[in-house]
């Protein structure tokens, strides 16, 4: 037998467990990276591309990404995470969002934070047959018909909200610089507090402890929840402990390591106990006096949620909502009510402060509709609906400035999706027309990114142009979203329930505004940043609002 050295068969043994250990993390690692072959961006860290996704100056990665990479794009785990899609294909969303969507529900991680934040298995947290059930007791509140009933509600917010503005600027010469985002902020929430849920926070009213302290918890709950990235994968299985209650005060016994943690508790802790007044009065109201007694409120009973509760009192024991489940849709009617519509009219300031053409446009436009109306009378919500050349802006601003810039799914099966647009793949150059999607990927779908993309939209498809819905010369796109084929709203089973209630708002609010203020941008430039929805700063400060997006406005009564 030849004499081998201790040394040589050290370092054989060595050699032999490198190469097995090499071979092991490739297999392991080409397991992980079943989408090797699609184009995608390079993570800026090794961390992999979550940094990049949610990053609040993210917004050019994401409406680049069709135009870089085509409307399927890897999105490269890094070092040790699996690799994710970003989907802006409109086949693929189509059967992501309907023909198929049962198998991509909304991704865990989002499910068990909004269930955290509205304390409850609402509309944002469940799936299947339980969320068909939660929706059907939703969408009745949000047809035309019911939503065009808000608008006296509306209108008086809007009214409100010139006065404190009229009284602002009242006496101070032309070109005053003024925090236009937060006092649409205030409206949006006022609007959502009456008319969602019968409840007014007094927003305009400077000294409101109830705004302060609500809109406070409103606008911070989410922007903290990112902060507590590493923990959002473990939220589902907190949500699941029930009762509610419990798991309530578990957490507010409990001790956080993160000064974040504790913000974000505190800011749930602000807004649930308003929700769980409010549902007390009404249950007390229906118990006492039927439902006649339910007018008592901001509302005099025609507010969203009380509809809701009013139905629920009156269903079947079997399609009852529990108390729980109640609660938490208020609290989604609230949030998803909020910031997008306050984001959407801050967005429509800043276009027509910029051009100072069209602005004149919408309010000669706004003028000749008035001018059919007896004196004094609004325009209802039919009228508001019908005046071209508003519903073409707000059509366009929402188009290329939709509020939500991505949604989150995650497969539950292995799916095979076809495709508009086939992959070209990296290793063989082939094209690929449908797409095996395997259980558990990660999904991101890219709304904004889908409704700018030139191969969608045409050459022209980034700029601003409200022409193309006037002159109608947008064809049909080929998306399979609700709203004129844009992916704002989404489509399918998640399909944004507020659609309309959010535009009657928009076109309202501007109405009241642009026919008593004129506005003009200040010089600063303006950034939006990605949250949950788009915010804007002014570049520099340190806070949203003061000054905010649209404090450059110099208002000047006409
Ligand atoms: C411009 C304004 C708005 C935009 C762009 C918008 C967009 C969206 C989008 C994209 C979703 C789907 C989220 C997902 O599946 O992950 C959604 C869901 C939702 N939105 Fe809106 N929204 C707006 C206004 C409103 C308003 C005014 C309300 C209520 C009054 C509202 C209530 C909801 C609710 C409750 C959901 C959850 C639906 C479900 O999970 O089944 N939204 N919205």
């Amino acid at each position: 037998m030849p004499f081998i050295s201790k040394d040589l068969a050290t370092a054989a043994c060595a050699f032999t467990f490198i190469a097995i250990a090499t071979s092991s993390f490739r297999k392991w690692m080409k397991a992980k990276k079943p989408y090797a072959f699609i184009p995608g961006p390079d993570p800026s860290t090794l961390a992999g591309y979550l940094l990049d996704l949610h990053s609040p100056d993210a917004l050019g990665w994401h409406f680049n990404m069709p135009e870089e990479y085509g409307h399927v794009a890897r999105l490269k785990g890094g070092l040790v995470g699996a690799d994710a899609l970003y989907i802006t294909d409109p086949a693929a969303l189509n059967s992501i969002l309907i023909r198929q969507q049962a198998w991509f529900p909304e991704s865990t991680e989002f499910a068990g934070l909004f269930g955290i934040v509205h304390c409850g298995d609402g509309v944002a947290s469940v799936k299947g047959r339980e969320h068909k059930k939660q929706r059907k007791y939703m969408d009745v509140l949000f047809t035309a018909s019911r939503v065009s009933k808000l608008t006296p509600m509306f209108y008086r917010v809007a009214r409100q909200l010139e006065t404190k503005l009229t009284a602002n600027l009242s006496g101070k010469p032309p070109g005053q610089v003024v925090d236009m985002l937060d006092y649409l902020t205030r409206a949006a929430l006022e609007i959502i507090g009456t008319a969602g849920i019968g409840h007014t926070f007094n927003s305009f009213d400077d000294k409101s402890e109830a705004f302060e302290e609500f809109h406070g918890a409103i606008t911070s709950v989410l922007p903290l929840a990112s902060r507590l990235f590493l923990v959002l994968p473990f939220l589902e299985s907190w949500r699941k402990l029930k009762p509610v209650w419990l798991r309530r005060t578990l957490a507010s016994i409990a001790t956080f390591p993160w000064p974040a943690a504790g913000k974000f508790r505190a800011a749930v802790d602000a807004m649930h106990p308003v929700y769980v007044k409010l549902y007390k009065t009404r249950q007390q109201a229906l118990e006492e006096g039927g439902s006649a007694a339910l007018a008592e409120n901001a509302a005099g009973g025609k507010d969203l949620i009380t509809s809701m509760i009013q139905a629920n009192w009156q269903a079947d024991e079997a399609d009852k909502m529990s108390d729980d489940v109640v609660l938490a849709n208020m609290s989604s009617i609230v949030h998803g009510g909020q910031e997008t519509t306050s984001s959407g009219l801050a967005r429509f300031l800043t276009i027509i402060a910029e051009d100072v053409n069209l602005q004149q446009r919408l309010r000669a436009e706004l003028h000749q509709a008035k001018a059919k109306k007896a004196p004094g009378e609004d325009l209802d919500f039919n009228e508001l609906e019908r005046l071209p050349l508003l519903d073409a802006v707000v059509r366009e601003m929402l188009r290329i400035y939709s509020p939500v810039t991505f949604v989150w799914r995650q497969t539950t099966k292995d799916v095979l999706v076809p495709l508009t647009y086939p992959i070209r793949s990296t290793n063989t150059g082939e094209e690929v027309k449908e797409l095996l999607i395997e259980q558990g990927t990660a999904v991101y779908l890219g709304l904004s990114a889908a409704n700018r993309s030139t191969a969608i939209w045409g050459p022209d498809a980034a700029e601003f142009k409200p022409e193309r819905w006037l002159k109608r010369t947008q064809t049909e796109s080929k998306l399979p979203g609700t709203y004129s084929g844009m992916m704002t709203f989404l489509s399918g089973a998640k399909v944004c329930p507020g659609k309309t209630f959010a535009i009657l708002e928009m076109k309202l609010v501007l109405s009241v505004l642009l026919l008593a203020f004129s506005f003009e941008p200040i010089s600063a430039p303006i950034d939006w940043r990605m949250g949950i929805t788009l915010e804007p700063r002014v570049r520099g400060a340190r806070k949203r609002g003061r000054p905010g997006p649209c404090s450059r406005h110099g208002s000047v009564i006409l």
